[in-house]
């Protein structure tokens, strides 16, 4: 965590002097707490002021602060080189909050990264051992699936588990069900497969839904989900007077969605903010904690079995085999949470170290570049 005490700087007058100048919080908007802002006290003694990145490129980020002048939200280009690391998970993601130093010439300058509250992590497509942070400091984690076929509920798990994992809260949103007559049904499923999850039908192109959606997110929201889920139908819709600035964005860099990997981020209306993601294809989990918590009612069932180290195979007085055979606890559900713990398995086999160092590290500040200018 971050170590005010790592500062020579007392942070109690500035933060009184500042909050006195600027009678609402900078960036609220854009998730900035009064607990982040007392954090970035002595950061702010230093001479820089706070951003938060809304989109990442090879060694440059657009960064959203507050004006100096006006308090009033806008986007800067910046260098992130002075926070890159060689390890993929440490390196600035969209939603990272970060200091940032206006002064430095011709770029602003990302000095340092704030630890992060809460991180949605895969396994690298390329290299088995290694996470990709997908978006950092998210509330809710809204999983797109796609009414248009019938939801494949192995890849809705992981998903879930990917959310749980990440520390966030995950909602499903069921997309375009203006394509399907009886959307109750599809959602009774996606529902048992997601328990303690919200599941909510929408269609951006009626609105249905809608409303309902707006209610439920938190203040960032990052949507993930297959390819061709609606995200970024859903994103313009959600995001409304944004929408055409969105799309002008994309045509102006001339990157396609699906070729480019950095993330983006988008204010809403009635403030907060939403991540968009590009289209997963596979997403391997990244840790197990999550896995617990997508499949809650078989860990509830197990706590239950007469063994406490029960394999729940043959042991006599097993609460899941029992639950499996009066049918309370379905066989798909099972055997999709077998084949995911055995990939996790696999995975923690070969990354427990690792992951262990790579974790303790994401939540260690680098301020190297803030702590030099403050200690002279
Ligand atoms: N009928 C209907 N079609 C929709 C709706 N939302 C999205 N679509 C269509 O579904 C297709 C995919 O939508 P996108 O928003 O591009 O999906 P995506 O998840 O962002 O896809 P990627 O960019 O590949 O990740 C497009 O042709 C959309 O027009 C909806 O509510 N109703
Ligand atoms: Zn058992």
């Amino acid at each position: 965590m971050f170590d005010a005490h790592a500062f020579s700087v007392s942070s109690l007058s500035s933060l009184s002097s500042f909050s006195a100048d600027v009678p609402s919080l900078p960036l609220a908007d854009y998730g900035w707490t009064a607990e982040l802002d007392e954090l970035f006290a002595p950061l702010a003694e230093a001479g820089l002021i706070p951003g938060r990145l809304a989109r990442v490129d090879r060694g440059r980020a657009d960064v959203v602060i507050a004006d100096p002048e006006t308090g009033e939200p806008r986007t800067v280009r910046a260098d992130t080189r002075p926070v890159g690391s060689a390890e993929t998970i440490e390196n600035p993601c969209t939603g990272d909050w970060v200091a940032l130093d206006l002064a430095t010439e011709p770029l602003a300058t990302v000095s340092a990264l704030l630890p992060r509250a809460t991180a949605i992590i895969r396994k690298s497509a390329g290299k088995a051992s290694e996470g990709q942070v997908l978006a950092a400091n998210v509330d809710t984690v809204l999983i797109a699936v796609s009414l248009a076929s019938d939801p494949d509920l192995g890849r809705v798990e992981r998903f879930v588990a990917l959310a749980w994992e990440s520390g966030a809260q995950p909602l499903i949103a069921l997309t375009k069900a203006d394509l399907v007559d009886d959307a109750e049904f599809i959602r009774e499923d996606v529902e048992r497969a997601a328990p303690g999850v919200t599941v909510l039908v929408v269609s951006a192109e009626t609105g249905d839904g809608l409303d309902v959606l707006r209610a439920c997110i938190g203040s960032t929201t990052a949507l993930i989900g297959q390819s061709g889920a609606g995200k970024s139908t859903l994103t313009n819709a959600l995001a409304g007077a944004e929408v055409m600035v969105v799309q002008q964005t994309r045509d102006v860099d001339q990157k396609g969605r699906h070729t480019t990997t950095t993330r983006e981020l988008f204010p809403l209306p009635g403030g907060g903010v939403l991540i968009d993601t590009p289209g997963l294809r596979g997403v391997g989990l990244y840790g197990g904690e999550g896995l617990d918590q997508a499949f809650a009612e078989i860990a509830e069932l197990a706590e239950q079995c007469r063994f406490d180290d029960c394999s729940h195979r043959s042991e006599p007085g097993c609460a899941v085999q029992s639950a499996l055979a009066d049918g309370t606890l379905p066989e798909r559900r099972m055997d999709s949470y077998l084949k995911l713990q055995r990939e996790n398995e696999w995975i923690a086999s070969r990354t427990d170290a690792r992951l262990a160092a790579d974790r303790a590290r994401l939540w260690k500040m680098r301020t190297k570049g803030a702590r030099d200018r403050i200690r002279p």
